[in-house]
């Protein structure tokens, strides 16, 4: 009966092409959104990444990581900064965009009834802050100690340094039965959490069945009635099933994941920046061209913090500058951490450390360290080329064009060219097997790499050298070669040596042993020797041993 006059024609055009102008631009701002969402997501992550790293190295020295209260909420900040903290971007798009829609299906209600627009809205609210806060409670987030425990078992089982000895001691029947019971234990955590608040919640949950349904019934007697029309109904119909989204929980665990990292990183910006009020050291004398005299340890005591026990008790020491030190002393005499406190990695409890009679916390930390090159017996295995293992030893000059040629020279003083000589692809090959084209390397051929690395960095200014038995995979004639170029490798510099290795340890013009604590014997191999103390019986009981004192490792 009623043909399509020519302003209904229009007016459906009207309508077509505003439905397609609706759809073409939902695609080109869903595509603007994808990029959108994918650069803030990055650049989240990449903030706060950035804060935990330079709240950590902020700190200068190793306290952070060792002091067991500043040591966990390193840990923490270092974890959940690496948990894709990025999903609060992912979150806050799905919930302000399903709120948008709860928001304008309110609106829709209001047009029919305001009351009945305004009850719906609060009971939904209310019943998404409900449901907000159950999920809160119930995230993982909040007893994350445990999950940590579980999938570092899981770790265990799974890191490929650990495979041989993780199979060798026949470990995997015991792993996967410690981590189905941390799992086990962690969901019944889970399900405990869930109980808490489900009483209020059914509550709410019924509130909103009954303000749904007082609204339905009041606007069928309307509609019976004639005072609202069909129209007016099915609106409000809408509406109200769209109210429901207000309380969608969707996006509510990426947005609490994402911004739960939030206040552990600042925590751990709080407690590094106090920390380093009380404990700052960094002054602003340069170490350049340091040390030209002598470096002296004055009354040092230090102990770990927390540990309880006292390492050096007022250590009187003096490293002349230009000359080279061995060190000698049992496990745990404190030959490492008297290194640490060279390098400013540790400072004193009290007494100083002076460097040409200048207070270590006097001189910029910065300049120190790269004065000082050390390498410790757990160094660094970069996965990165050969060119960056031994370059990262003087990093300011790795875009040099001639950086490749010090390397080189750098690698064939360590005796690590024939490495080098290796290599399918030269300095490029990526020293990790577990990367495309990359290999590995045996125990002592990163010693050499890793020594490479130490004698660039003397390149690169250090006037320092530190080797904390970094050649005991060495075996003992390539150690005892390497030794005997040492001195002349290090002419001019002022160098500690620290080794088991009597072979090596003799090479040295003054040897000191610690003990207690204490230097209780400092002088040439012959003059200890002579003396017959510590270091002499140790001499002799390995020589005796082993018939030779040359080749024998100091153990006590
Ligand atoms: N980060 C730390 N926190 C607490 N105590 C530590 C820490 N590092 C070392 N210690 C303790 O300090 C003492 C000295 O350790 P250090 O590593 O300096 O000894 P070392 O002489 O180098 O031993 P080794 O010959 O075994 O390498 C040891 O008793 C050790 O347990």
């Amino acid at each position: 009966s009623s043909g399509l006059n020519s302003a209904a024609v229009a007016d459906v055009t009207f309508a077509l092409a505003g439905a397609a102008f609706v759809l073409a631009a939902q695609e080109v701002t869903r595509a603007a959104y994808e990029v959108a969402r994918w650069a803030l997501y990055r650049r989240y992550e990449e903030h706060l990444t950035g804060r935990v790293i330079r709240a950590a190295l902020g700190a200068g020295t190793l306290d952070v990581f060792e002091r067991p209260d500043l040591a966990a909420k390193t840990d923490r900040a270092v974890r959940v900064a690496g948990l894709e903290p990025g999903d609060l971007v992912d979150g806050l798009s799905m919930k302000w965009s399903l709120q948008a829609q709860g928001v304008a299906a309110a609106v829709l209600v209001a047009t029919v009834s305001v009351p009945a627009a305004a009850i719906l809205l609060l009971v939904w609210i209310l019943v998404g802050n409900r449901l907000q806060a159950n999920m809160l409670r119930a995230d993982q987030f909040t007893w994350e100690d445990a999950v940590h425990a579980a999938s570092y078992t899981h770790r265990i089982g799974l890191r490929q340094e650990w495979a041989k000895e993780v199979r060798i001691f026949g470990l995997v029947g015991w792993l996967s039965d410690r981590y189905g019971r941390q799992t086990s234990r962690l969901l019944a955590e889970l399900a405990n959490a869930r109980k808490v608040g489900q009483r209020s919640l059914t509550v709410l949950l019924g509130l909103v069945v009954v303000a749904n349904a007082a609204v339905v019934a009041l606007a069928t007697r309307a509609a019976v009635n004639g005072s609202l029309d069909v129209g007016a109904v099915v609106l409000l119909l809408q509406g109200m099933l769209g109210m429901s989204l207000l309380a969608d929980q969707t996006g509510d665990d990426l947005i609490e994941y994402g911004a739960s990292r939030v206040p552990v990183v600042l925590e751990l910006e709080r407690v590094v920046a106090d920390h380093s009020s009380t404990t700052a050291h960094s002054g602003a004398v340069s170490a350049s061209g340091r040390p030209a005299e002598a470096i002296v340890f004055e009354e040092v005591t230090f102990g770990y913090p927390g540990a309880g026990k006292i390492i050096f008790d007022r250590l009187n020491l003096e490293i002349r500058a230009g000359t080279s030190v061995g060190i000698v002393g049992l496990n745990g005499a404190g030959k490492t951490t008297l290194i640490k406190l060279l390098t400013g990695l540790e400072v004193p409890q009290s007494g100083r450390i002076l460097v040409d009679g200048t207070d270590l916390r006097a001189i910029d930390q910065e300049s120190w360290r790269r004065s000082v090159a050390a390498i410790f017996q757990d160094f660094v295995h970069y996965e990165m080329s050969a060119r960056d293992n031994i370059g990262l030893g003087a990093v300011e000059q790795l875009t040099q064009p001639s950086i490749d040629g010090e390397i080189r020279c750098a690698a064939a003083r360590a005796g690590a060219d024939a490495v080098l000589g290796g290599l399918p692809h030269g300095l490029d090959t990526t020293l990790s097997s577990r990367l495309e084209g990359g290999v590995d390397l045996s125990g002592g051929q990163w010693q050499r790499v890793a020594l490479a690395r130490s004698l660039l960095a003397v390149h690169g200014g250090a006037r320092v050298l530190v080797l904390d038995e970094p050649t005991a995979q060495l075996d003992v004639r390539a150690e005892a070669d390497l030794y005997n170029k040492f001195l002349d490798l290090t002419a001019g510099l002022t160098s500690v040596v620290i080794s088991h290795r009597f072979s090596t340890i003799r090479r040295s013009s003054r040897i000191i042993v610690l003990d207690g604590g204490h230097v209780i014997e400092d002088g040439s191999h012959e003059r200890l020797l002579v003396a017959e103390g510590v270091y002499a019986r140790m001499f002799r009981k390995q020589a005796m041993r082993f018939g030779s004192g040359d080749e024998e490792d100091i153990d006590g």
